[in-house]
C-alpha cells in the first residue's frame, strides 16, 4: 500500500519529534513518502494529485485548516474528470488518515481519537492492520460561484466574527488557545449586533425562517471541544447523516444563557427555545442575509458573505479510524 504523508510544520502542536514517531511507525506498515507543507493551500494541492499518482492512502499530521485543504484536494482531484462515477464514491478516492497536531483537532476527536499524536498513531496503525474504515459524509459550501467542502463545521454571524477575532490575533503572533476562544467569544458578544438580524433560512422542504442573528451548520458532533469539553449544539449530526443547523433568532443574554448551559452538557436533547431554528438530516438548505454576514468553515474565516448554499455529500471519504 503506498500513501502520501502531509505534515503542518507550522500546526500548534506538531513538532520534530511527533513527525519522526509518525514517519518511523507508518513507514513500517505502508510505503511512504512524506510532504511538508510550505504555505496555505499546499496540502490542497498535494492531495489533488494522490490519486493520479497512485496513492492508496493520504495522511496529515496538523490542525483542522490543514485536514479541511486536504479533504478539497481529495475530493478535487487532478485529472479528476476522468474518474467513473461509483454509487459509493468513497472507494474511488484515496482513503484519509488524520493525527491531530493542530490546537482543537476537532474533526480527529469527533472521530473518536485519542487528542495526542503519538496515541492516535498507535489507534490508526491498529485500523491499518484490521483494515477498519469508516465512510464519512462532508459538508459543502457554495457562494458566488465557489465552493469548499467542510469536514465537521460551518457558521455565519457571530461564530464567524469570533473565528475572525481570533485569526487577527493568531497574526499578530500569539496561539489559539480554548482560553484564548472563551476570551475572545465574550469580549466579542459586546460588539455583536444583537438588535438586526440579518439572514433568513431557506431549503426545499424548509419552512423559511427570518430574523436569524447567527446559524452554524453541523456535519458532526461535537461541534468544538473547549479543553476536553465537547460542546454540542446540534447533538443529533453525524457523519453518516445530512447535515444538521442551529440558528438563533435572538442574542440577549436571558435567551443564550440556558442554551449555552444545555449545550456544555452531555445530553442527546436538542436545545429548546422558540428563538431557536433547528434542523436535522438535511440535504441542502440556504442562508441568505440582507447585509454581508461573517462566514467560517471548519474554523477558517472565509469573509463576509450575502448568500451561502450548503450542501451534504454523503459517502465522500473513507477514514482508517
Ligand atoms: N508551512 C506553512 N506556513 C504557513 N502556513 C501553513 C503552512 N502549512 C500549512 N499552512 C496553513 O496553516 C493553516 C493552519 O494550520 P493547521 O490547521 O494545520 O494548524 P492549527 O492552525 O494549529 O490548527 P487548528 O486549525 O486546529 O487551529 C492551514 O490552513 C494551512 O493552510
Amino acid at each position: 500500500m503506498r500513501a502520501m504523508l502531509l505534515v503542518n510544520p507550522k500546526a500548534t502542536t506538531t513538532n520534530a519529534r511527533t513527525r519522526d514517531v509518525l514517519i518511523r511507525a507508518l513507514g513500517a506498515a505502508v510505503e511512504l513518502t512524506v510532504e511538508e507543507t510550505r504555505y496555505r493551500g499546499h496540502a490542497a494541492a498535494l492531495a489533488a494529485t494522490s490519486l493520479a499518482k497512485g496513492y492508496d492512502i493520504v495522511a496529515v499530521l496538523g490542525g483542522d485548516g490543514t485536514i479541511n485543504e486536504t479533504v478539497n484536494g481529495l475530493l478535487n482531484p487532478v485529472n479528476g474528470d476522468d474518474a467513473p462515477l461509483l454509487d459509493d464514491p468513497s472507494t474511488g478516492r484515496p482513503a484519509l488518515i488524520v493525527i491531530p497536531g493542530g490546537s482543537a483537532n476537532v474533526f480527529a476527536r469527533a472521530l473518536g481519537l485519542p487528542n495526542d499524536p503519538v496515541e492516535s498513531t498507535g489507534a490508526v496503525l491498529e485500523a491499518l492492520r484490521d483494515g477498519r474504515r469508516r465512510t464519512v459524509g462532508l459538508g459543502q459550501a457554495l457562494w458566488e460561484g465557489q465552493s469548499r467542502y467542510f469536514t465537521f463545521c460551518s457558521g455565519m454571524g457571530y461564530d464567524a466574527e469570533v473565528v475572525r477575532a481570533v485569526e487577527g490575533l493568531r497574526g499578530t503572533g500569539r496561539k489559539a488557545t480554548p482560553t484564548r476562544y472563551v476570551n475572545t467569544a465574550l469580549r466579542h458578544y459586546l460588539a455583536t449586533d444583537k438588535h438586526h438580524p440579518a439572514m433568513t433560512l431557506t431549503g426545499p422542504g424548509i419552512p423559511t425562517a427570518r430574523g436569524v442573528f447567527m446559524a452554524i451548520v453541523s456535519n458532526t458532533s461535537p461541534w468544538t471541544y473547549v479543553r476536553s469539553r465537547p460542546v454540542r449544539p446540534t447533538p443529533w449530526a453525524s457523519f453518516e447523516t445530512g447535515l444538521d443547523l442551529l440558528g438563533l433568532r435572538r442574542m440577549g443574554l436571558i435567551s443564550l444563557t440556558p442554551v449555552i448551559r444545555h449545550i456544555l452538557t452531555e445530553s442527546d436533547a436538542l436545545p429548546s427555545g422558540r428563538h431557536l431554528v433547528q434542523l436535522h438530516d438535511e440535504p441542502e438548505f440556504t442562508l441568505t442575509a440582507d447585509r454581508p454576514v461573517a462566514f467560517q468553515l471548519d474554523g477558517d474565516y472565509l469573509g463576509e458573505r450575502e448568500t451561502v448554499t450548503f450542501r451534504s455529500t454523503p459517502n465522500a471519504l473513507q477514514v482508517l479510524v
